[in-house]
């Protein structure tokens, strides 16, 4: 370096996208903390804005009644990964919107397109704003809220795998119940017509029914590694 002073890396963005229960969270908050970076988690924004409308008596049987309200609430999304937060209008939403009201209801409020074009928006800005950089998992990161995405991954797993993954989770629930959950959730997510859950062309497919945890981390942190070597 011409000052002496120490290259700086150039911020990298890290897209994560599949169905439910594959491990996207946990793996996008560990390499997110690992590398320094941020982390963003936009299902935690799509169930906010849900828990609103729950809250305020929307009908979510009506699309053009979750339109009209779609611009109202303030959803604010802290991406320490080591401490998320979300809140809606000031108040910390991190419990309710883990409901299984909210669960079951998000797939209805996700598919209205004001919804989804108000949560790009945000998302971007989050995005273009992480100093080091950013991972950010979903279902259309790869394909369409950061089609620029410097990696994409798009994990999956057997549905046998997600249930007992998430049953053990919600200890000890139907893993029957939940498998059958899960499926209907991706079915919806993968039908709606705007912005559907899908694998971007470009995006690395890791299977990790029959991977640890851990063994998952480690191969996102070495495709980000390789990446940012230019490998
Ligand atoms: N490879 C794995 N092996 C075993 N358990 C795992 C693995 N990956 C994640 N888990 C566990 O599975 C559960 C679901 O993981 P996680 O919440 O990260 O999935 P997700 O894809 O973000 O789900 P959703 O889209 O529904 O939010 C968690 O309890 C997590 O600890
Ligand atoms: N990019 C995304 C992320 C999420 N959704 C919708 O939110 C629901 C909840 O997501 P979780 O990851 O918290 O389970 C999900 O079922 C989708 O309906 C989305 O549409 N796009």
């Amino acid at each position: 370096m011409e000052n002496g002073a120490a290259p700086t890396a150039k911020p990298v963005i890290v897209a994560i996208d599949g169905p439910s229960g594959t491990g996207k969270s946990s793996t996008s908050k560990a390499v997110a903390a690992q590398l320094g970076l941020s982390y963003l988690d936009t299902g935690a924004q799509y169930r906010a804005i849900t828990w609103w409308m729950v809250d305020n008596g929307i009908d979510l049987a009506d699309p053009v009644a979750i339109a009209d309200v779609a611009g109202k609430p303030e959803i604010i999304s802290g991406t320490d990964p080591s401490a998320p937060t979300i809140t809606v209008d000031g108040v910390d939403v991190a419990g309710p919107i883990r409901t299984q009201e909210v669960t079951s209801k998000v797939s209805a409020v996700s598919a209205v397109p004001e919804v989804r074009a108000r949560i790009t928006e945000l998302q971007r800005t989050l995005a273009t704003g992480a100093e080091k950089g950013i991972v950010v998992e979903g279902r259309d990161i790869g394909t369409t809220v950061l089609p620029d995405a410097d990696l994409k991954i798009f994990l999956t797993a057997s549905a046998e795998a997600r249930a007992a993954r998430r049953s053990g989770e919600l200890k000890g629930a139907d893993v029957q119940a939940t498998r059958e959950a899960l499926i209907k959730r991706d079915a919806a997510d993968s039908s709606r017509k705007t912005s559907p859950l899908a694998k971007a062309g470009d995006a690395v497919e890791v299977d990790t029914t029959e991977l640890t945890l851990a063994q998952v981390i480690e191969c996102v942190v070495t495709l980000v590694e390789e990446k940012r070597a230019g490998k």
